[in-house]
């Protein structure tokens, strides 16, 4: 059975189309990425897999059950939309990755500082960044924070848009490896990236999914 499949997507925003007949496959353990040109609507179509966005026309299947059966909380707690940037609540890093184990979607998981070290330490920070105030992070701190709120988080599918655009080479190095570790480290699980940078999508991604814009006729 495949993790997540999507078939004949169409999408409208205000008068134009987006694209049409959109369909994918994606299986466990494979990372791939979504192609297209700018303002094809490649962040909108991370956000209708991810269920934050309505699906028109055209069904999302994940675990070989509808979005639409799913309640949405569970759905949106195992297909994970990681955006390019993202604003936090007040408090500090640790209050930032803690904060979403209190909603009842995580009630079984309990937020543990040390895997957040961890996570931190692969990605070449150390546990200073949690008394930051995440206010003032700078975009790469942001995406870093991000990125280990995430993993915390126990998603099965990742949808990255963009989501290493702020880090330094290095950095981007140690998240591609610490996801592609991630990705096959335990059943279920897989990457779906939207990246501009083509090099990043060769190392990253196995197989790239096209989104052609629609046709004006
Ligand atoms: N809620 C909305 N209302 C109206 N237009 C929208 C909405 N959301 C997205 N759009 C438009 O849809 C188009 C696609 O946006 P999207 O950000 O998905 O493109 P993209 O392929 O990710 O682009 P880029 O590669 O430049 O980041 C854009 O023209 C955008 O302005």
């Amino acid at each position: 059975m495949m993790l997540l499949e999507a078939f004949g997507l169409t999408r409208r925003v205000g008068d134009r189309e987006l694209w049409r007949g959109w369909s994918c496959a994606v299986a466990a353990g494979e990372s791939v990425a979504v192609v297209g040109p700018s303002g094809a609507g490649k962040s909108v179509l991370l956000r209708t897999l991810a269920g934050l966005e309505v699906v028109e026309a055209g069904e999302v299947r994940y675990q070989g059950r509808p979005q639409s059966a799913w309640p949405m909380p569970d759905y949106r707690a195992h297909v994970l939309y990681l955006p390019q940037r993202s604003v936090f609540d007040e408090g500090n890093v640790l209050d930032v990755l803690r904060a979403p184990f209190g909603f009842r979607v995580h009630r079984q998981r309990r937020f543990e500082e040390a895997a957040a070290g961890r996570l931190l330490t692969s990605l070449g920070r150390d546990e200073s960044l949690l008394s930051r105030d995440a206010a003032t992070l700078s975009g790469g701190e942001g995406q870093i924070t991000a990125l280990v709120r995430a993993l915390l988080l126990g998603p099965s599918v990742l949808l990255l848009d963009e989501a290493t655009s702020a880090l330094d080479p290095e950095t981007v190095g140690l998240t591609e490896a610490l996801l592609g570790r991630w990705c096959v480290d335990a059943p279920g699980r897989a990457l779906i990236w939207v990246s501009h940078d083509p090099a990043q999508r060769r190392r990253v991604a196995q197989r790239e999914l096209p989104l052609v814009p629609a046709v004006v006729a």
